[in-house]
């Protein structure tokens, strides 16, 4: 058996309580999950169900009240190491938002070959130029500011620099839904390339079970903090077991008729 790439056991986050006296929210309820290389890993659930917080746990930006998180096998720490934020990458909703306005293309695309990689200049030209290729987009851009981009190129640019030190993972929260339906198609065909041509793994985080039907090949369906049900993707939109489940699909028909 290989090792998984990422495994979560028994993941939880409790935001409030405590001294804070705030009311107590099991963000994050007791998650199992495993992710192998390759694959894409979708997690769906109605907003507030705990699917960014998972994220976030997952890839190291929040710390667990308790539980585990496994990298090729081996516990990460409290602290996010470097090698932990090479190998896995974060991709956001908003894709101007996510950008620094105050820095060139070029600048954000060498920050992690600077900072992750070490990389001397004339190398990170070349893997600059190289990485706006891979999105399709033209190297004249590079000296432009985030603003003068559209949302899609915005997105491309955030997916180029999530590629930018070469991981093995990219968390993908909800990165179409801020987008035009045409551009959505455009980003997430992309996104399909890119994991064909460089065997990438994606965790990719929506409420959209359109997108997350064409994309992934498991899904695990979120409720309240908990991971309900997870299985292959015919499986779960083929025969759902759970009642949340069945419930989630049964409204998409009526969602998109409006
Ligand atoms: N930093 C925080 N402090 C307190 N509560 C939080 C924090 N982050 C998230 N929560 C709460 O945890 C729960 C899960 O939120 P989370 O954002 O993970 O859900 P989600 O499924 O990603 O929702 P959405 O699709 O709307 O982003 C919500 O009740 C939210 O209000």
């Amino acid at each position: 058996m290989t090792t998984p790439l990422l495994e979560a056991r028994n993941l939880r986050k409790v935001f409030g309580g405590g001294w804070s006296r705030k009311p107590i929210i099991n963000a994050v309820d007791g998650v199992n999950l495993t992710v192998d290389p390759g694959e894409t890993f979708g997690i769906v659930g109605e907003s507030g169900s705990g699917k960014s917080t998972l994220a976030r746990l997952l890839i190291g930006l929040e710390k667990p009240t308790s539980g585990t998180v496994l990298i090729d096998g081996v516990e990460v720490g409290r602290r996010r190491s470097k090698d932990l934020h090479r190998k896995m990458q974060f991709v956001f909703q908003d894709p101007s938002g996510a950008l620094n306005p105050r820095k060139t293309i070029a600048q954000i695309l060498e920050a992690p070959l600077i900072h992750l990689l070490g990389m001397t200049k004339a190398d990170r030209r070349r893997r600059v130029e190289q990485l706006m290729d891979q999105v399709n987009l033209r190297t004249e851009f590079l000296d432009r500011h985030p603003h003068e981009f559209s949302g899609g190129q915005a997105q491309r640019i955030g997916i180029a620099r999530a590629l930018a030190a070469d991981p093995r993972l990219i968390i993908l929260d909800e990165p179409v839904s801020a987008l035009d339906v045409s551009i959505q198609a455009q980003i997430l065909a992309l996104l399909n390339r890119l994991k064909a041509e460089l065997g990438l793994a994606y965790i990719f985080i929506s409420h959209d079970l359109a997108v997350v039907e064409a994309l992934c090949d498991t899904v695990a369906v979120m409720n309240r903090g908990r991971v309900v049900e997870q299985a292959p993707r015919a499986v779960l939109f083929g025969s759902p077991q759970h009642d949340y489940t069945r419930t989630l699909l049964a409204s998409v028909p009526s969602l998109r008729d409006f």
